[in-house]
């Protein structure tokens, strides 16, 4: 059954697909974690660090007021002081030192000064007028404590403390932590740059007004560069490739010569005469799994292609290609399954894993006894949905095409005919995944 390109594509009459498991596992092993690298503060958001970040100094780095209100003698207790000071967030140029017997008014995070040990917050007091020769004065109302209402020099962060440890995704808190320990240039596992191309005669770009027959506008490519970009990847459009081996090739020499780590296809993988991007894949390198027991999704191909070694290396990482079908939803749902968690690892992430919750659905679903499904869906959240319990419930969908506000996937496994279900789901970033029994 061999095709006039030397490919058999009619020779798989064996089950040879692997599960969706195996095939993560296999992605993961191939992978290898890309060098770290310095970026500026702003650009480090949703990267891993690759560092330990020890504090250089204690925050607060001066014993800090917590409230508005008086710097005191705590063993002073309540009656009529006066005021001798002012102490201000930002401002201790006076930095006078309290005696017992007289008071320094203090703002929130202002330092407490010399002396005192405790501050009576501005509710806890009342000023007594004076004529306009005389310092002000202040009723302290209430008796303090030793240490009210002061954060002590470290409360927060100890000198030498490790702030973040590598490893650790860098959010908005990370990025303002990072700010308080005044590093402005931080290392994290560079992203990965992943180039991304369709396949098929049928495509034409999305610009393209009006349809000729037989031709469709090519949606993968912007779904799928918009998903590698949520997945900070540096992503390489590389456009579309007719179906015949020299573009194929000349898309995959274009992922070299533009150094990408990853290389994603859509479209190509499957059976019919014109299905090349196997028969490449295996004559440039290797494909690792080409058949994967899901549905949608099942001829999902993943190979590795030997790069030649850059210049002053001597270690080079093999091109990670995955081989998505052609069908927005399968390639979609690859794509997450396993070419997500192969980027979080190559990105330095420490638990490459989609996320995973339990949740109900609102109808039963009939489903393929032999390959787990995936289904677009939608989740809310009920108070209480009738079962008792608060929760979340899911609704699955079922047909292909690209869902439109597609948010959700979900593996859905059936226990018991079908009418009891649990799911994965991915987000757009994450999966999740629960079973009942
Ligand atoms: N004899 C068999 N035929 C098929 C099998 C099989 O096992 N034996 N598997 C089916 C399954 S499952 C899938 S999924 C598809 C995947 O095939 P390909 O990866 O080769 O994809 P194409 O044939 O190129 O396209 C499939 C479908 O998707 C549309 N498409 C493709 N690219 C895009 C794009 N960039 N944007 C929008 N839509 C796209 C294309 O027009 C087709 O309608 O194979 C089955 N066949
Ligand atoms: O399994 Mo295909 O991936 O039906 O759509």
């Amino acid at each position: 059954m061999a095709c006039s390109c030397g490919y058999d594509h009619g020779a798989t009459g064996a089950d040879d697909s692997i599960s969706v498991e195996e095939a993560l596992g296999m992605a993961l092993s191939l992978a290898s974690r890309l060098d770290p690298e310095t970026v500026p503060l702003q650009e480090a958001l949703g990267l891993i660090l690759a560092e330990n970040l020890l504090a250089p100094d204690p925050l607060p780095p001066y014993p800090a007021s917590v409230k508005d209100g008086y710097a005191v003698v705590s063993a002073d207790g309540p009656g009529i002081y006066p005021i001798i000071s002012e102490a201000r967030a930002g401002d201790d140029a006076k930095n006078d030192s309290v005696q017992p017997g007289t008071v320094v008014y203090i703002t929130t995070g202002g330092p407490v000064p010399d002396g005192a040990d405790a501050v009576v917050q501005v509710e806890d007091t009342m000023l007594v007028e004076e004529g306009p020769s005389m310092l002000k004065r202040v009723h302290i109302l209430i008796k303090s404590t030793k240490g009210q209402d002061i954060r002590p020099v470290g409360y927060d962060i100890q000198k030498g403390e490790k702030v973040l440890e590598k490893g650790v995704r860098l959010g908005a808190a990370e990025i303002g932590l990072l700010a308080t320990i005044g590093v402005v240039l931080v290392k994290v596992f560079r992203r990965p740059r992943v180039a991304i191309f369709s396949t098929g005669d049928e495509l034409v770009e999305p610009t393209e007004g009006t349809l000729g027959r037989g031709q469709i506008r090519d949606s993968n490519r912007a779904m799928l560069i918009a998903a590698a970009a949520q997945n900070q990847c540096i992503v390489l459009d590389l456009g579309i490739a007719r179906d015949k081996s020299a573009e194929l090739e000349s898309k995959l020499e274009k992922a070299m010569v533009e150094e990408a780590d990853v290389l994603i296809s859509s479209g190509g993988v499957s059976m019919g005469d014109r299905d090349l991007v196997k028969p490449l894949l295996t004559e440039r390198g290797k494909v690792h799994f080409s058949t994967v027991k899901m549905k949608p999704g099942k001829p999902f191909t993943f190979a590795t292609v030997d790069k030649p070694l850059s210049k002053g290396t001597n270690k080079s990482r093999p091109l990670l290609v995955f081989g998505l079908p052609g069908n927005p939803v399968s390639s979609l749902v690859c794509f997450h399954l396993v070419a997500v968690p192969t980027i979080q690892y190559l990105s330095g992430w420490v638990n490459p894993a989609l996320r995973r919750i339990q949740t109900r659905i609102l109808q039963p679903l009939k489903l393929d006894p032999l390959r787990p499904e995936y289904h677009r869906a939608t989740v809310s959240w009920t108070e209480d949905d009738g079962t008792g319990h608060a929760g979340i419930v899911g609704y699955g969908e079922r047909e292909g095409g690209v869902a439109p506000g597609i948010r959700s996937i979900w593996w859905v496994t059936s226990r018991n005919g079908g009418r009891d279900v649990g799911f994965e789901k991915t987000t757009e970033y994450r999966c999740n995944k629960s079973e009942i029994t």
